[in-house]
């Protein structure tokens, strides 16, 4: 099959509010470049967004969105065999309308390909559950390699990180173990084109992101926005040829006692004439193992320890990351929707001073 490609927009207008992302260079990184790991660290606490150069994945990236177009052009009735349900549980299919985008329950209007990191590496083993052809097909030649870098790039991210936090080597590598079964997975998603004609104003609510790290992609298409603390205004995210967008998520937050930050983002329909073309983009979830629990690494850190007694309580959460993540999948399931209430009970740290958030 060779679905017909969209994706040979106008460019990205220079009279939009962009937020001034830090460029992390990913071989200074790996190199244990102190300075570029201190501006990765500043990165982290500010704003939990960065660009990241020179990551080398550049061509799987491509063949990833090609293997979503496959997805996506296979018949509706032939998605909705593999759709991800109701259960809090987010791998398979993800149908446009299922999810609300705020508390009136608002339908969101993406459909996404996620595929689990533990099913796509047993492969042709089956972990957690199956996926449509069109992603069997390219399991071994495209999913495959393409999440074994995603890993080995967000974890050299994570090693600078914990050394800036004062952790012993290898904590959080421990946190995140092969061998332990997790929601970690990659994530193609399609955003329609002309979604504005319909009035469609957000097409990913406004969230943060559920687990550790997150590896982010777009086909130089506009339409991620993020919040910058402590204001009220969204600055778009420049999308820059070969740069891939960086982003933690809550689990990150909690481990470093809030030292780091996930900070909130959402996803409007792409700008001016970039809307007219669908808009794709590309998310490798870094998530802890499915039995760690969320809470502070205060005995392995003092720096953490010192920051986490600053909010006594905040970070103690007593769940896995496994409850964690099907709670926020769940509740924002306009099946599960009894009220406002089911998606407040979707949020995570972004919310944290809202009371009907129970850790
Ligand atoms: O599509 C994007 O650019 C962002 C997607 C995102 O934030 C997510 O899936 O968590
Ligand atoms: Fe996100």
């Amino acid at each position: 099959m060779s679905p017909t490609t969209d994706h040979a927009a106008a460019s990205f207008p220079d009279n939009l509010p962009t937020v001034p992302l830090f460029i992390i260079n990913y071989e200074l990184i790996k190199a244990h470049d102190e300075s570029e790991t201190e501006r990765l660290f500043i990165a982290a606490k500010e704003i939990g967004f960065w660009y990241l150069k020179n990551h080398g994945v550049e061509d799987d990236t491509e063949d990833m969105f090609v293997m979503g177009e496959e997805t996506m052009a296979l018949p509706y009735d032939e998605k909705m065999r593999f759709e991800q349900g109701d259960s809090g549980c987010s791998f398979g299919y993800k149908c446009a309308g299922a999810v609300a985008t705020d508390e009136d329950g608002t339908p969101d209007s993406i459909e996404s390909i996620n595929i689990s990191r533990d099913d796509a590496l047993a492969w042709p083993q089956i972990v957690h559950r199956t996926y449509p052809t069109a992603v069997n097909n390219r399991m071994e030649s495209t999913i495959m390699p393409f999440i074994r870098k995603s890993i080995e790039i967000n974890n050299v991210l994570l090693e600078a990180l914990e050394r800036k936090l004062e952790l012993p080597r290898g904590i959080l590598a421990s946190k995140h173990s092969a061998e332990e079964h997790t929601s970690s997975e990659v994530r193609a998603i399609k955003a329609p084109k002309n979604q504005h004609l319909s009035n469609i104003k957000v097409s990913l609510d406004a969230h943060s992101d559920y687990g550790t790290i997150t590896f982010l992609h777009n086909r130089v298409i506009g339409g991620l926005q993020v919040l910058l603390p402590g204001t009220d205004e969204w600055m778009w995210v420049k999308p820059i040829p070969g740069h891939a967008i960086c982003n933690l998520g809550d689990a990150m937050v909690i481990f470093s006692g809030g030292i780091l930050r996930s900070n909130m983002h959402r996803v409007v329909p792409p700008p001016v004439e970039q809307a007219a073309h669908d808009r794709w983009s590309l998310a490798y979830f870094t998530r802890p193992g499915d039995s760690v629990v969320l809470e502070a690494l205060s005995s392995d850190s003092p720096m953490i320890a010192e920051a986490a007694a600053k909010k006594i309580g905040a970070f103690d959460t007593s769940v896995t990351a496994a409850d964690w993540f099907a709670r926020r999948i769940r509740n924002r399931r306009l099946a599960n929707r009894k009220g406002p209430e089911t998606w407040w009970a979707s949020r995570g740290t972004e919310h944290s001073g809202n009371p009907i958030v129970a850790y």
